[in-house]
């Protein structure tokens, strides 16, 4: 993982400075490039108004001293609430170098949060939160340096109930997991990083590349871009949402199995068949097969699902798949599988497969390993995990997504970015995820599932 796509827990990024210190650099240095670099933000949010540094007793607090000399030497007026003494040697310096007289409180245009950042422990005292809140009223713009003080780094859940909203996060060094992860990533307004050398860590999970976009060969026909058989079950239009997603995710050919009478919305250019047993068992040109969506949980849809496993093909299990899905199923496979499920699902699969890990990425990542596969923890706050390498955070997409019908549209993106065959599933995982959220980016507000695979060209072509 490149450094500047790396996300760190606390303890990552503390290896990670000390192994600069290790290497020469000074501490002070550190956190002279991290202020500075903050700084530099700063000036440009605050345009020559008025700004209010509040410094907390750690480091982060350190950062803040650096900050408001920085800024008082280009001239922006600015102030310090320091509610405490700095207590390490380089905040204490840096407070020095400042040579300010810190204010009780303040107004501005600008409210600079370095009271606490990695640090962070326990919740904020009723004095400090109050101070937060108080300053947050007395300001229009928020900016919260390294993290937001509140949070905490590693879980991303808030340790006060009620915290400012950030209008800019600037991670210093690295992100952390708490500026993707829910609930904190809803507070950090936009994102951007300072960089002070930090060097790529072992094993640390990534954000999501944007990927580019397999265009068919010249020579090209459908079956070479990859035919995907969808199987149908007891509601049959999320088969068919899934299908016309899928039918606009790359593959040359999305044929539906489905023996219901009637069914809802199919266009003209979707092939439907009756029993894909036959096709499943014989037909080599079927690339990839999705199931889940609309199968229902009868005893009958947990056979059709295990015996659609057991035919080993490269397999997105969506929906009530992942209901019914049992460790035994995945025994004799070595195909490529992907699991993409919401909260609730991800929990039936850590029960079937007896996975009680509390924390969410430690679960998804676990449980990865536990199925030999991909596994598409999906929410606000997506996660892509699979065996033997880091996960991936995927970038917040928009929260109309919360609509139903849109985990179809995903599924059926990844089958097809499965079908195509180009990359990894890992990666046509990504891909699908890439694709879903782009197309809700240009469907604009209030949209509704069918509205999302309207966008599907359009959002193919942005990633060409
Ligand atoms: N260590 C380094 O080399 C660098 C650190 N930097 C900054 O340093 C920060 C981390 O600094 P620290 O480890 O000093 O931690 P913080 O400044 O986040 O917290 C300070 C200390 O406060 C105490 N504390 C924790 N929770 C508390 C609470 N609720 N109320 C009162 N006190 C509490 C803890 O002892 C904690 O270590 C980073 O987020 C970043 O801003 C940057 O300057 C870059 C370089
Ligand atoms: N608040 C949100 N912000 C961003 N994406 C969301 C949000 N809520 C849901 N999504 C996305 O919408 C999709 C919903 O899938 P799912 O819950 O399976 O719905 P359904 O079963 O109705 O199709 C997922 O891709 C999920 O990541
Ligand atoms: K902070």
């Amino acid at each position: 993982m490149d450094a500047p796509n790396q996300i760190l827990t606390a303890a990552q990024m503390r290896a990670g400075e000390e192994r600069l210190i290790a290497d020469g650099t000074s501490v002070t240095e550190l956190m002279e490039r991290a202020g500075r670099g903050a700084a530099d933000w700063v000036f440009r949010v605050a345009a020559g108004r008025k700004v209010t540094v509040l410094c907390g007793p750690g480091n982060n607090g350190g950062d803040g001293y650096v900050i408001a000399r920085v800024l008082a030497e280009r001239g922006v007026p600015v102030e310090v609430v320091a509610p405490r003494a700095p207590t390490t040697d380089v905040a204490k310096e840096a407070r020095k170098r400042w040579g300010g007289e810190p204010v009780v409180t303040a107004r501005g245009a600008v409210l600079v949060d370095c009271l606490f950042g990695t640090g962070l422990s326990r919740p904020l005292s009723g004095d400090l939160h109050r101070l937060l809140i108080e300053l947050s009223y007395a300001h229009n713009h928020w900016i919260a340096v390294d993290l937001p003080s509140g949070i905490d780094a590693d879980s991303g859940e808030l340790l006060n109930d009620v915290l400012p909203v950030y209008s800019l996060t600037l991670a210093l060094g690295a992100w952390k997991l708490a500026h993707w992860m829910m609930p904190a990533q809803a507070i950090m307004g936009d994102l951007r990083l300072v960089d002070i050398g930090v060097e790529p860590e072992e094993g640390a999970a990534g954000l999501s590349e944007r990927p580019t976009l397999f265009v068919p060969e010249r020579d090209a026909h459908k079956y070479a871009r990859g035919l995907l058989a969808v199987i149908g079950g007891a509601m049959p239009g999320a088969g068919v949402l899934a299908s016309r997603a899928a039918m606009h995710g790359g593959a040359g050919y999305v044929k539906l199995y489905s023996d219901h009478d009637g069914l809802p919305g199919v266009p003209p250019d979707l092939v439907v068949a009756g029993d894909p047993m036959p096709a499943l068992a014989t037909d080599p040109r079927i690339a990839a097969v999705l199931i889940g969506p609309g199968l229902g949980r009868s005893e009958e849809a947990r056979s059709v699902l295990s015996w659609v496993l057991a035919c080993d093909l490269p397999t997105v299990c969506d929906a009530d798949a992942l209901v019914l899905l049992e460790p035994e199923m995945l025994e004799d496979r070595s195909a490529p599988l992907v699991l993409t499920p919401h909260a609730g699902e991800l929990d039936a699969i850590g029960n079937a497969f007896a996975s009680s890990e509390p924390d969410r990425l430690e679960q998804v990542t676990e449980l990865a390993e536990a199925i030999e596969g991909v596994l598409v923890a999906k929410g606000p706050d997506t996660i892509v995990a699979a065996p033997g390498r880091p996960p991936v955070f995927m970038p917040p997409a928009p929260s109309w997504l919360s609509t139903a019908g849109t985990g179809d549209v995903l599924a059926g993106l990844i089958a097809s970015q499965l079908a195509v065959g180009e990359t990894s599933a890992f990666q046509a995982a990504q891909n699908g995820c890439w694709l879903h959220r782009e197309a809700a980016l240009r469907a604009g507000p209030a949209f509704s599932a069918s509205g999302l695979v309207a966008q599907l060209p359009a959002a193919y072509g942005a990633f060409l």
